[in-house]
């Protein structure tokens, strides 16, 4: 298996509080994973680490080599992050946004290029926002803002994929057509690492990397018993992993 992503006993501190206890993880290249956990478990947080945007104690390795020793730029063009979508671009137009995603191709202030204008065309089409290229994003729908910061993602070209919640506000179809681009990603030799809270739609993924309370509980294969028995421990018993239609499907007990 060829690492695409890798922790070595990586703890993180968060206000004076460690929330990430020594996690030790590798994430095959070529795969997609999903990150799921209760609610504080640590995955937004292990997503950021791995991103390489939080400080922590311990190493992330990125495609066999240490993240720190990546220059900035370079390690920009190989790993791609969506995060909550929280962060403020409230008066650039779309097209703008999904630029900002080309920052680590060019030479500093240098203008966009042709290659770079093609690539945010393309990434605009593919989460289907190109229409609303020349709105500010302060002024577009949760669902439609979500496009735009995938798009954003995509426009990198990185082949790893960091990605938290990348389905919040989407409809149904785009949610399926977002998990179909995932999939297409990693069938060309990329990597997705996806934190999802809807578990039905995690167990679509290759692996589940199960977090709870700032740890590893489990990493397997999504249609693994194992992985099923460990999502039903971590969420209390109250969730139950069935096959439905050859899907798995994770339903919530009462
Ligand atoms: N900025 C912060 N300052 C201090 N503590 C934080 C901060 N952000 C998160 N935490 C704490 O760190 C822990 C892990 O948070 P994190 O956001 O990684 O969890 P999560 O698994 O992504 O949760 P959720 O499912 O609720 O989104 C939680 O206990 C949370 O309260």
């Amino acid at each position: 298996m060829t690492v695409a992503l890798a922790a070595n006993d990586l703890h993180v501190a968060l206000a004076g509080r460690e929330v990430l206890h020594g996690v030790r993880v590798a994430l095959a290249r070529a795969r997609w994973t999903a990150v799921v956990g209760p609610n504080g478990a640590g995955k937004t947080t292990l997503l950021k680490a791995l991103a390489h945007l939080l400080p922590c104690r311990g190493q992330v390795e990125l495609l066999g080599r240490a993240a720190s020793q990546w220059a900035a730029r370079e390690r920009a063009r190989a790993v791609s992050w969506l995060g909550q979508g929280h962060e403020g671009s409230e008066d650039l137009r779309a097209w703008d946004v999904v630029m900002l995603g080309r920052l680590p191709h060019r030479p500093w202030l240098a203008p966009p290029t042709a290659q770079d204008a093609a690539a945010v065309e393309d990434a605009m089409h593919r989460t289907q926002c190109w229409e609303w290229r020349g709105r500010p994003l302060g002024q577009v729908s949760g669902g439609e803002r979500q496009r735009v910061l995938l798009a954003r993602a995509l426009a990198v070209q990185a082949g790893v994929l960091l990605m938290d919640e990348p389905l919040a506000n989407l409809d149904p179809p785009h949610q399926a057509d977002v998990l179909a681009l995932v999939r297409r990603h990693v069938a060309a030799g990329g990597t997705a690492v996806t934190v999802l809270h809807e578990l039905t739609l995690a167990l679509q993924a290759d692996d589940l990397l199960v977090v709870d309370a700032g740890r590893i509980a489990h990493h397997g294969p999504c249609a693994s018993s194992d992985t099923h028995a460990a999502v039903r421990r971590v969420f209390g018993g109250r969730v139950h992993v069935h096959e439905v239609a050859g899907r798995w499907v994770a339903l919530p007990e009462a």
